[in-house]
């Protein structure tokens, strides 16, 4: 059976044009020729608009006579990258030399292939050339799709703020570090706005236009994390039932956002050091390397300096990704930002469950003085859930900040006794008593306590919960 797809053959010579359509006919659905490779352009354009886009161009080095430099080959695969960077070429010629052929391939062919060919080893080129046409499409498409999910999801993405002196220095480094391309690591607890520094440095970075592709450490086992940052070639493991474009590839000229790196092993941290120091990948399965052309931005909310003492980091890794380290203070300890944040989050969920409320002086002073031990998201879900249990005009911050769902019956009340200030063990009492709560419900209970999924099921790990 036929498969499907387009070649196009370019040769000066009629002979070579017969012989190879003869040959390819055989194989694929479409074969065009042509003896003049200025009409590569105008057959190009043709069969995209008849949905028959051209997949792959052997294309001779040499047309006119006497010449066998093979610059003109090389001047014609610049032009046919240029017009469709997915066109997989192949270049021919009977003036067959170790140099040509390795200056092909550095200038972007795909295969060299010397005449007279033998036709088995050109239909494997050819079928080789084929696959790897449908690959460069997937990942235009897949860029495309995701770079559409980002612009969607970046227009309904909340807004970062702060008035604290401690987040105008943020700002002030994430506007300065995203103009270079450097790496960077932002640390801090939970919820308070990591992910969003990685969006504002991608957005006001060189990369802006390229995707944005973010991977969470957190939420994969160690098997799968290889594969979803580098890929996979079908049948490299049992489940590998198709090729799978990974992460770094996805990102190529964008940003790579990794959050809760600290999650990663030391087995995949010697994989990812390489592909960082290398700027190549390859897919598991895969023998071809894949060029790079990322810039890395890392999260977590572990102490990486420490986890290296502790053996659990690599000091290279780690000196690889903290060329600029940005740290995202508690929201404890920017008090000042708490009256922005509120009115933000009061309006906003004002609108959406359309309910006008006002805040008390003394109920703002209340929630200045709340110790967020989920930060920002923590407050977020806070007034979402004030907003929707407020019975009057003014917001009830009853139901804020001493709600069960928010503290917990056994975590210390709001002006209670405190019998220990260690963070820890009032972290391990709020997600104790959170689980009581709610039965157990663990998704309930990580969204009570501002926290995600999958920072939920660490600290239970964490806490033999
Ligand atoms: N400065 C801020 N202004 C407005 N909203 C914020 C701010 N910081 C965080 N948020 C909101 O808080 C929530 C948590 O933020 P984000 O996911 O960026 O935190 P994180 O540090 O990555 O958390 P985690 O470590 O749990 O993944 C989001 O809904 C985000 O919009």
């Amino acid at each position: 059976m036929k498969q499907a797809g387009s070649i196009l053959v370019v040769d000066d010579n009629p002979d070579i044009l017969i012989a190879a359509r003869l040959l390819l006919k055989q194989h694929y659905q479409s074969v065009k020729t042509t003896d003049n490779p200025f009409d590569i352009e105008g057959i190009v354009n043709e069969q995209q608009q008849a949905d028959q886009p051209i997949d792959v161009i052997l294309l001779d080095m040499n047309f006119t006579q006497d010449s066998i430099s093979g610059q003109e080959g090389f001047y014609w695969l610049k032009k046919i990258a240029a017009q469709d960077p997915t066109i997989v070429v192949l270049l021919m010629t009977a003036y067959s030399d170790i140099q040509l052929a390795v200056d092909a391939i550095k200038a972007g062919a795909a295969d060299f292939i010397a005449k007279p060919w033998q036709n088995d080893q050109l239909l494997a080129s050819v079928a080789a050339a084929f696959s790897h046409a449908k690959d460069k499409r997937q990942v235009g498409q897949l860029k495309r799709q995701t770079q559409g999910l980002n612009d969607a999801l970046n227009s309904n993405k909340f807004a970062f703020l702060g008035q604290s002196d401690a987040m105008l220095k943020v700002f002030d480094t994430i506007e300065r570090a995203a103009q270079t391309d450097a790496n960077i690591l932002i640390t801090g607890e939970s919820g308070t706005g990591k992910e969003l520094t990685a969006h504002a440095i991608h957005q006001q970075s060189l990369r802006h236009s390229g995707p944005f592709i973010s991977v969470d450490m957190g939420a994969m086992s160690a098997s799968l994390m290889e594969s979803e940052l580098f890929g996979h070639k079908k049948g490299a493991f049992t489940d590998a039932k198709e090729d799978r474009v990974g992460r770094f590839e996805l990102a190529g000229g964008g940003s790579l956002f990794l959050d809760e790196l600290g999650n990663l092993p030391l087995e995949q941290q010697v994989k990812l050091l390489a592909a960082l120091q290398n700027r190549q990948i390859t897919p598991i399965g895969g023998s071809k390397t894949i060029d790079v052309d990322i810039r890395l931005i890392s999260a977590t909310n572990d102490n990486l300096h420490e986890a290296v003492g502790e053996g659990r980091f690599r000091q290279d890794l780690l000196y690889r990704i903290n060329t600029v380290e940005i740290a995202l203070p508690p929201l404890r300890e920017r008090h000042q930002d708490i009256p922005l944040l509120v009115d933000y989050y009061l309006n906003h969920f004002g609108q959406k469950y359309k309910r006008e409320l006002s805040v008390s002086n003394s109920s703002m002073q209340a929630l200045s003085s709340y110790q967020w031990p989920g930060n920002v998201r923590e407050l977020a879900h806070a007034i979402e859930r004030a907003v929707i249990l407020s019975t009057g005009t003014e917001l009830d911050i009853g139901s804020v900040i001493s709600a069960p769902a928010t503290t917990g019956s056994a975590a210390p009340q709001q002006g209670e006794q405190y019998d220990t200030f260690n963070l820890e063990e009032l972290e391990h009492r709020a997600i104790r008593a959170a689980l009581t709560h709610f039965q157990g419900n663990v998704s309930h209970a990580a969204k009570a306590l501002g926290l995600t999924r999958g920072a939920m099921y660490r600290r239970l790990e964490k806490y033999g919960l």
